[in-house]
């Protein structure tokens, strides 16, 4: 068997075999999110109907859900389609979009956290709001460094059973036990939207190809990111030409850059 120990190995292993990732992400982020995962090399699936998503997470091989754009039957289909990816023995995403803003956000999340997310990634503002604190995001918009998160996200990975991804200028991954931090990206990212709607797609695809390794999935996927959004910052005249760029530099990127230039370090 491929050993998929490194961030490149796991990218060369997806496209080897790209995973079948149900995303039920919001209408701002789907068409980007299924490009990301076309350049990266897997294969989306945006599927969130009720009468649907739990039967198409029996067939994917990882579901990540976001509930950036939520309304009350978008719900239901993201229950059952967590219930069965859990049956199925499949990992799933949770991205907690603003879920700080509304009490309707609020419940869902409650919801869907008591469905045990193998994976939670959200930005700074929303993984210290889901831990109980004070946080300053406004709507989908994080105002809180990441350090300033990252005891919320050691709490909530323990507390959850799950590993915690937290982005924005240093990206911060724990499982409770260990954690990184994950250097690299651009300034530029966070202009662009739902770069990180698309991110959470990206760790379910990783997720699908190395679900023995859950912790290292999440880390390559977000040293992916980091990567590429480096390489896109280079020459891009602004977020619209950044935007194309860092397609065209993911599906550039290949497993021995990605392994050469990931600036991953113990937290
Ligand atoms: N200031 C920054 N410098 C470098 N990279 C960044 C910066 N801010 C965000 N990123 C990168 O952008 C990507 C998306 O993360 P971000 O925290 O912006 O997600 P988000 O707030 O959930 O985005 P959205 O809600 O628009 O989808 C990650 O790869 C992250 O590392
Ligand atoms: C802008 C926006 N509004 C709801 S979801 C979304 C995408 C970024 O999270
Ligand atoms: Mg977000």
């Amino acid at each position: 068997m491929q050993m998929k120990t490194t961030p490149g190995a796991m990218l060369k292993a997806m496209r080897e075999k790209p995973p079948l990732v149900q995303c039920i992400t919001n209408y701002v982020a789907m068409n980007i999110a299924a490009n990301v995962l076309l350049a990266a090399g897997a294969s989306p699936a945006m599927v969130h109907a009720a009468e649907e998503a739990g039967e198409f997470a029996g067939i994917a091989s990882s579901l990540t859900i976001n509930i950036g754009t939520l309304s009350a039957q978008w719900i239901d289909g993201m229950q059952a389609a967590a219930k069965a990816a859990t049956s199925a023995g499949r990992p799933w995403v949770l991205d907690p979009v603003a879920h700080y803003a509304t009490a309707f956000r609020r419940n869902a999340v409650a919801e869907l956290l008591a469905l045990r997310p193998t994976i939670i990634r959200g930005n700074a503002s929303e993984i210290i709001a889901l831990a109980g604190g004070e946080s300053r995001g406004q709507g989908v918009d994080s105002r809180d460094p990441v350090e300033q998160a990252e005891g919320s996200a050691r709490w909530l990975a323990e507390r959850q059973q799950a590993v915690v991804a937290v982005t924005g200028a240093v990206d911060f991954v724990t499982d409770g036990e260990r954690a990184v931090r994950i250097a690299g990206g651009s300034a530029l990212m966070p202009q662009v939207t739902a770069l990180g709607c698309s991110l959470t797609c990206l760790v379910g695809a990783f997720a699908a190809t190395a679900p023995e390794d859950i912790f290292g999935a999440t880390v390559a996927a977000l040293a992916t990111f980091a990567i590429a959004g480096e390489e896109a910052a280079l020459g891009a005249a602004g977020p619209g030409s950044f935007s194309w760029r860092f397609l065209d530099a993911l599906a550039a990127l290949d497993a021995e850059t990605l392994d050469a230039r990931a600036r991953i370090s113990a937290a």
